[in-house]
């Protein structure tokens, strides 16, 4: 394959007719070439713009016949306008990056998994251009002028090679700004027309990469602090895991920086395209490990034009309580192990208690005695339902009421006769109703069978030593201390009082509960009286109207105030996204999880209730865990759930970390696994990663000059970009007040520090653990303290690798003390 590049800045340099030389033919400058087709597309993007903000602003005007489903179906075509003129301009930047040039007499491609794009089904065009939506021309009998990146028909611009074809002769890589092409770069896939541009001079390609040259481009820039889409230089490796079919539990396994993240991304959107109808119903899910995390990736998929997806983490999947409690992270493995579902189920079984003695009452005036033998029995009978605690204190309620009623009715049938018992069914159960409402009984079995919320058990569970005791019968005193708290929170829904483990916990606790939705029945009903009462208060007016004419109907006389509180009801039409966040028991339609390996088997739990179809991609670095609960093995983590029955795909290489800085990495990672194989780097930096050797006190001093260097060097070579100061928890506010900037987010950490719960993705210079960084990257990374690292947890030497391979062009790393010898390979100060 050869390849060609032309740019705007080279035009002047070309003959008057703008023409450059490819192969031995003469061709017309292909920036210029390609200005007017690109332009065109501009026209219809903005023909389509102008069109759906006709349709949306005529729905919002138009009136509607009032009933609710008018409403609703006003207020859905409302949404799907809005959210199409999102995607419209999501789009703007870099609509169109790619051009094939197909052979005429290429095979038919293979179907797509899924409905793909009818639009371009059966495309007989030799020329295709591909871009980020695609759009037709509608004089022309709809003809695809732009193929959609994730339609079938333009998968060829991704995986296409000299080997393989696929029916390319040339692969166009456009590059624009502001709608105007600023570059070309060819790759000549036909064998006879690459041999005769090889001599003409062009460069061959050695790396096996597609689009070489926008692909360095792209990666040699300066980082922003927000992740971008990658869609015009996915490679072939990610293309594969990407159009991967939607069935079943994929896992994509690569080292760090070879694209997992982008990937998943972009498999959330090329699913949502592909299998629009059934996941924009339902939703996908994309759960990260942290709000920083969460925050550097939320702009790639509304890049994308995708707005119906949940970005979460997996504490804040639970509704209504933001979790932010940093806690040791020996508390947090605690309470993500699976040993916790049998402490939470002892613990709601705690909560059905037996008298210790009977309990006396007076109900309508006759004695009421509730013994543990009563009691026992009825405990037995709701646990052997199987519900969940809450509902099945129904079947507790009603199996003591019924005894009692008996009790009572035999014992005063039997006064009445002596003998037989004259009191009948329709006597027991007025005997039942009356104890039913009594509200002594009622007290009396509400403490014996309490209706819980998860907040409301957890919190007394943490805060009760005896609760805590009982439930954690055989753990170490050690251990339940990690869990006890002194006090309980105000108010119990306070994520200041609560971790995201608990919340993790509290999701379980619910499922053992099972919904008690009593008060939000209550306050719908609130809500349905209010308005009633306003409907009325309208049609009240009405009525009042002196002189309505006699022969006309009065609004009365039509609709009354119930009907009218229907009609003038808000309607509540949200996204599948918004809706899920809400709703704790929503499942998607698939679930993305990215740097997997930081799940706890309880967080685990918590994903595959929300995913029982089982159609999930799961993206991470065993290598990378950090999280003492997190995963050592994807087979461990899955069987329980799939057995057997899951996909890996492996991406082999890494486009962050530079190969000088893989090869230090790559000792480290020997280290925690002799037999895992590092990511090749695609590039090279030319810059060597350093040590720096310090003394304790001259620390500080050390680290300050080294992150001004090395923000004065990227500042150099790059015009801009960030510099990330790591170091272990113990060490980051100190760093952060030497070098005058926040300190990072609190995290998980021992520490448990205060502060922002998002590290300053925006800032010129970020100091954070190395937790913390997990997932992003930076220009250049001082590391400071690598043994202090290596030693803050279990999985040291795992967080060692994470940070060494966040940096995409320069590491310093700053030891105070001995270097640790899996680092020898940096070259000394
Ligand atoms: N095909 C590509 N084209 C351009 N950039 C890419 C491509 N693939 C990956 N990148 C870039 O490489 C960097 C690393 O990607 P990403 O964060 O997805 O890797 P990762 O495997 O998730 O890393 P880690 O495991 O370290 O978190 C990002 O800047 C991403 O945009």
């Amino acid at each position: 394959m050869t390849r060609t590049s032309s740019s705007a800045a080279d035009a002047p340099h070309r003959d008057r007719h703008d023409d450059v030389v490819v192969g031995t033919a003469v061709a017309p400058d292909p920036v210029a070439a390609e200005q007017p087709y690109v332009a065109m597309l501009y026209g219809k993007l903005d023909d389509r713009r102008a069109e759906t903000a006709g349709l949306l602003a005529r729905v919002l005007r138009d009136e509607t016949t009032g009933t609710p489903q008018a409403v609703s179906e006003r207020d859905a075509a409302a949404q799907m306008y809005s959210e199409q003129l999102a995607t419209l301009s999501a789009v703007e930047n870099g609509l169109c990056f790619g051009r094939l040039d197909l052979d005429p007499d290429r095979p038919p491609p293979p179907p797509a998994d899924g409905v793909g794009d009818p639009d371009v089904e059966g495309l007989d065009q030799d020329v295709l251009y591909v871009g980020r939506l695609g759009l037709l021309d509608e004089d022309h009998d709809y003809e695809p002028l732009l193929i959609d990146w994730r339609a079938p028909a333009a998968r060829p611009y991704y995986t296409a090679t000299a080997a393989s074809p696929d029916g390319v002769r040339r692969r166009r890589h456009i590059r624009s700004r502001s709608r105007r092409v600023t570059a070309v770069d060819d790759e000549i896939l036909d064998l006879d027309e690459a041999a005769a541009a090889a001599s003409s001079g062009a460069t061959t390609q050695r790396t096996g990469l597609t689009g070489e040259a926008v692909l360095l481009a792209a990666l040699s820039a300066g980082r922003t602090g927000r992740m971008g889409d990658i869609v015009a230089t996915i490679q072939g490796e990610q293309d594969r895991v990407i159009r991967s079919s939607a069935n079943g539990v994929v896992v994509v396994e690569g080292g760090p920086g070879t694209g997992k993240t982008a990937v998943a991304l972009h498999r959330a959107a090329y699913l949502l395209y592909t299998h629009r109808r059934q996941l924009a119903r339902r939703g996908v899910l994309v759960v990260g490990p942290n709000p920083t995390f969460l925050r550097y990736i939320e702009q790639v998929l509304p890049s994308l034009g995708e707005t119906s997806v949940l970005l979460s983490t997996v504490g804040e999947l639970y509704p209504g309580l933001a979790a932010r409690r940093a806690e040791p992270a020996r508390a947090a493995a605690l309470k993500g192990h699976a040993d916790m579902t049998k402490v939470l189920s002892t613990a709601v079984r705690d909560r059905q208690e037996l008298p210790r003695r009977p309990i006396q009452l007076v109900v309508d005036g006759e004695p009421v005695v509730l013994d543990r033998d009563l009691v026992a029995q009825a405990r037995t009978r709701a646990r052997r339902t199987r519900r969940p605690h809450n509902d099945a204190k129904r079947t507790f309620i009603r199996e003591i009421t019924d005894q009692l009623a008996r009790r009572e009715v035999d014992r005063v049938g039997r006064d009445l006769d002596g003998r037989s018992n004259l009191l009948d069914r329709g006597d027991l159960a007025d005997v039942r109703a009356g104890l039913r409402a009594d509200p002594d009984l009622r007290a009396a079995l509400d403490g014996l069978w309490p209706t819980l919320s998860p907040p409301q058990l957890l919190a007394d569970l943490w805060t009760s030593p005896q609760r805590l005791r009982a439930a954690t019968r055989g753990w170490r005193d050690a251990d339940r201390e990690q869990l006890a708290r002194d006090a309980p929170p105000a108010d119990l829904c306070d994520g200041a009082w609560w971790s995201p483990a608990d919340a993790v916990l509290l999701d379980e606790v619910a499922e053992l509960l099972g919904e008690d939705d009593t008060a939000a029945r209550e306050a719908e009903e609130r809500k349905r009286e209010a308005d009633e009462a306003y409907a009325a208060g309208v049609l009240e007016i009405l009525a009042m109207e002196e002189d309505w004419d006699p022969e006309l109907l009065r609004p009365t006389d039509v609709v009354d105030a119930s009907v009218l509180a229907d009609r003038t009801r808000e309607a509540t039409y949200a996204s599948a996204a918004e809706r899920a966040a809400d709703d704790r028991t929503w499942t998607f339609g698939h679930v993305i999880v990215d740097e997997a390996q930081e799940l706890s088997p309880m967080a685990w739990r918590v994903l595959m209730r929300r995913c029982p179809s089982r159609s999930m991609t799961l993206v991470g670095d065993v290598a990378q865990t950090g999280a003492r609960a997190g995963a050592s093995s994807w087979g461990e983590v899955l069987s329980p759930y799939v057995a057997q029955r899951w996909r890996r795909e492996v991406l082999t290489v890494n486009y962050r970390t530079p190969a000088e800085i893989m090869a230090v990495a790559a000792d480290v990672l020997a280290a925690i696994d002799p037999s895992a194989r590092p990511p090749e780097s695609v590039r090279e930096s030319g810059v060597a990663p350093r040590a720096v050797a310090t003394s304790e006190a001259g620390l500080l001093d050390a680290a300050v000059a080294q992150a001004r260097k090395a923000r004065e060097a990227v500042v150099d070579a790059e015009g801009a970009g960030r510099v990330a100061v790591l170091a272990p928890a113990g060490r980051v506010d100190a760093l952060a007040a030497a070098l005058g900037v926040a300190a990072g987010p609190t995290g998980a950490g021992d520490g448990g520090r205060a502060g922002d719960p998002t590290v300053d993705l925006a800032a010129e210079v970020v100091v954070s653990e190395v937790a913390d960084a997990k997932g992003l990257e930076f220009d250049a990374v001082v590391l400071v303290d690598p043994a202090g690292v290596t030693h803050d947890s279990p999985r040291g030497l795992n967080d060692l690798y994470v940070a060494l391979t966040r940096a995409t062009r320069s590491l310093v790393v700053v030891h105070p003390g001995p270097l640790p010898t899996v680092l020898d390979r940096l070259e000394w100060e």
